[in-house]
This record gives C-alpha cells, sequence and structure tokens, in this order.
C-alpha cells in the first residue's frame, strides 16, 4: 500500500483512524466465551463495525502471542479476514521487533511472507542492520518507534547530546539517511504531542503513526494541529477507547459510536487543513 493509497482512503473515508486490536479474553464481552474462537469472533465483530469509520486496523502481538497456539491462529485469521473483507485499509503489526541482521530477516518474512500485514512496528535501538531487512519489501512499510507515548520515553528517548539534539531527534534524521527511508513511518506518542513540532522539523512528509488517544489521554486536537501536514501525514490510533466501550452484547455497535465520534473531529480538521 502506497502513501498516494493511504491519502485516497484517508480522503474517502474522511478519517486517519486506527482501531487497535488489542484483544484480550478477560475483556472481551462474557457472551463470546462460548464461540469456538471467541478472539476472532470479537474482532471480526469490531472490524465490521469499525470499518467505515477507520483506514487501519493495528493488532498488536502481545495479545495473541500471549494465548499460544490459539491466539497465534486468531491474529492469522483476523489478518486474512480484514485482506479478504476490508482490502483498503492498512493492517499494521503491532510487534515492536528489530534484532542482528539474520533474525530481523526471519521477522520480516513471518510478517510479510508468510503473514500479509502491510506494516509493521520496528525498534530502532541496534540500528541500521536490524531494520534493513523489514526495508527490503516494496510497498511494505517499516514503523520505527521515536518517541512513544509512555512514561518511561523520558529514560533513553529524551536523553539529549552535547549539541541539544534528543536520541529521537537522532533516530529519525539518521534513519532518514538509510535505503528504501521511504517506506519509513515512526511512532510518537499521542501523550507527546507537543514534540510534534520538531518530529515535523526533520521528517515533515513522513506518515506518524500516533497511539495514546483515549486510555492514555492524549488529546487529539493537539496531534492534528502540530502534527497534520498537508498529505495528513497522520494515523491516530485507538484501542481500549473503542474496542472495550461496552462489555454487553451491544459491544460492537457501542465500538461504532466511539470510532464514529473520533472520525467526526478528525473530519474538521481535515477540512481545516484543505485536505478535503
Ligand atoms: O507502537 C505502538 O502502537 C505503541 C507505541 C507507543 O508509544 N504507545 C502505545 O501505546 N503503542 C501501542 O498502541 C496501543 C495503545 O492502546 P490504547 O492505549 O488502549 O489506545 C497499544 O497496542 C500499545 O502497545
Amino acid at each position: 500500500m502506497t502513501s498516494k493509497d493511504l491519502l485516497n482512503s484517508i480522503r474517502e473515508k474522511r478519517s486517519f483512524l486506527c482501531v487497535g486490536l488489542d484483544t484480550d479474553l478477560q475483556k472481551i464481552p462474557k457472551h463470546l466465551h462460548k464461540e469456538d474462537d471467541p478472539i476472532f469472533a470479537f474482532n471480526q465483530a469490531i472490524i465490521d463495525a469499525t470499518a467505515p469509520s477507520c483506514i487501519a486496523f493495528k493488532p498488536n502481538l502481545a495479545f495473541y502471542e500471549s494465548m499460544g497456539t490459539f491466539g497465534l491462529s486468531a491474529f492469522i485469521r483476523t489478518v486474512d479476514y480484514i485482506k479478504e473483507h476490508y482490502p483498503q485499509h492498512l493492517i499494521i503489526a503491532d510487534a515492536k521487533r528489530g534484532d542482528i541482521g539474520n533474525t530481523s530477516d526471519m521477522y520480516a518474512q513471518s510478517f510479510f511472507d508468510h503473514g500479509k500485514v502491510d506494516a509493521v512496528t520496528v525498534s530502532p535501538y541496534m540500528g541500521e542492520d536490524s531494520v534493513s531487512p523489514f526495508l527490503k519489501y516494496p510497498d511494505k512499510w517499516v514503523i520505527l518507534l521515536a518517541l512513544t507515548s509512555n512514561k518511561g520515553s523520558d529514560d533513553f528517548q529524551m536523553m539529549q547530546s552535547a549539541d541539544g539534539e534528543y536520541l529521537f531527534e537522532r533516530v529519525l534524521r539518521i534513519s532518514q539517511t538509510w535505503e528504501h527511508s521511504d517506506q519509513l513511518m515512526y511512532v510518537v506518542g499521542a501523550t507527546k504531542a507537543e514534540m510534534l513540532k520538531k518530529v515535523r522539523a526533520i521528517v515533515p512528509d513522513s506518515f506518524l503513526l500516533v497511539p495514546g488517544v483515549g486510555a492514555q489521554g492524549g488529546g487529539i486536537e493537539e496531534v492534528m494541529a502540530n502534527g497534520m501536514n498537508d498529505q495528513c501525514g497522520l494515523i491516530v490510533n485507538s484501542s481500549r477507547g473503542i474496542i472495550y466501550a461496552d462489555s454487553s452484547e451491544h459491544f460492537a455497535a457501542r465500538a461504532a459510536d466511539e470510532a464514529e465520534k473520533i472520525r467526526h473531529k478528525m473530519e474538521e480538521g481535515l477540512i481545516n487543513k484543505g485536505i478535503i
């Protein structure tokens, strides 16, 4: 999926929302537990309900791997379901991978050859040779962690070099010199929205994956004000705030309402910026 495809999708849906599929057996409605595959049944209902309001889905691997083969099978079924029924939606495997070259090669194969996702989140801290195996797949995206939404991002990402450059700024600047850097997106937490201007000074044109609205307290308005470029350039994720809005039999309809509320705010931002 190219950035042009993404922008078309954003214009068509009037949205740049990503619905996070952080599916937890303990949190899904009890009536689904009688299904053969409750995780997939939940995802399917959430996907069908929210697809009109979003442009991307982001299953986080931790939630699936924690359930062993049963969880992995639900992950694969989920990806296949989105591919088959909503082929224009970007699928992000949130895996936060990255290792020595030959191991990253295996990770890349598992997501892009065996699995058919469009993008994978990758940690930059082992450097270029740990990321380049993911960048060998044309039309696939590598989403590098730049400035994450959690408190611990202060520990390393906000460290400053003698000339005042933050470590996350260095990640942005150096990674832009790598081969196929046009296939890079970056994670910047919505809770760090005040830093988005600094991010844009280094990567004015890149797409940013922005998690941390909703449950983590980040605000969509500040993200749009500081991070939106003239091609939108944003994919904003919400997981718990949408998928667990309700735990009754009406969970999917309530998830759709929550997604639509966010989409509505995004639509205003896109109009104000002249993108739609
Ligand atoms: O890479 C991510 O998606 C990510 C990066 C980050 O800095 N912060 C962050 O919350 N995430 C992920 O985004 C999702 C946020 O979930 P909610 O807080 O429930 O909306 C989770 O899957 C996190 O793992």
